[in-house]
């Protein structure tokens, strides 16, 4: 079973027609960055996985469940899901523990102490195990984003979505943050990552997919896509950022 099936996804904010039929599909443990330029519908195609944005058409199937049907728990199916954005979006009135245990307690998944217990555990994970009681106005950028994925990871998912994870930090910052999701692609979590760090892509991934225009316009493996893409537009946007 594919953990994420994408068929014929169409999105449209009124007449701007940014995702014009994707199809693709994600497999259990796959590692996925998804490349290409400002504007092209990368942002919004990781939201459509997640039901952030309501489709204009196609389906998508997250765990084989079609998430845009009206009558499944919305909830419940991002539970599965951890989500991390460029902007950290931490609660700036808890501590870094609090940020982590919040949801798992408010959503009955873990008792306090539990979910106490397990965020210490992610904070190790994420190598800050002395910031646990530290105000998100007290961290770095790097530490911040640390912290959100730690918190994404809360949630036990076996799922992760990154959007542009790095691209708010100071660069001395985007090595320890790359480092922690290059750490868990070695963990084998499953991962779409909508990134503009080319060599983190042709390290980690498993497959680069390059959207342009609303289209994929070409994907592989990141040897092929960077080594030796086919497509015109592969190529001319890849002169640029390389
Ligand atoms: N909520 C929204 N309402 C209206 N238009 C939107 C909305 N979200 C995105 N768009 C439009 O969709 C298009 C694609 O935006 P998106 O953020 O998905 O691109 P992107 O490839 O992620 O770009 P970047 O690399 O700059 O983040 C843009 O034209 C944008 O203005």
């Amino acid at each position: 079973m594919a953990k994420i099936r994408v068929e014929g996804l169409k999105k449209s904010f009124g007449s701007n027609h940014v995702l014009k039929g994707i199809d693709m599909q994600v497999e259990e443990g796959e590692v996925v960055c998804v490349i290409g330029p400002s504007g092209s519908g990368k942002s919004t195609f990781l939201r459509c996985l997640n039901r952030l944005e309501d489709i204009t058409a196609g389906k998508v199937y997250v765990h084989d469940q079609n998430i845009n049907d009206p009558s499944i728990d919305i909830n419940k199916a991002r539970e599965n899901v951890g989500m991390v954005f460029q902007h950290f979006n931490l609660f700036p009135h808890f501590n870094v523990l609090k940020n982590i245990t919040f949801a798992p307690v408010e959503l009955g998944k873990q008792n306090a102490s539990e979910a106490r217990a397990s965020a210490l555990k992610l904070l190790e994970r994420v190598d800050l195990s002395d910031k646990a009681e530290a105000f998100p106005s007290q961290l770095s950028g790097g530490q911040k984003q640390r912290v959100a994925i730690a918190r994404a990871l809360a949630m036990n998912p076996d799922i992760m979505l990154f959007d542009e994870p790095t691209s708010a930090l100071d660069p001395e910052m985007v090595g320890e943050v790359l480092g922690v999701m290059k750490y868990l692609a070695s963990e084998g979590m499953t991962m779409i990552i909508v990134t503009h760090e080319m060599g983190f892509a042709r390290e980690v991934a498993d497959r680069v997919i390059f959207m342009d225009g609303g289209y994929i316009v070409e994907e592989g493996p990141p040897e092929k896509v960077f080594g030796s893409p086919e497509h015109e537009r592969t190529i001319s946007f890849l002169e640029k950022v390389l």
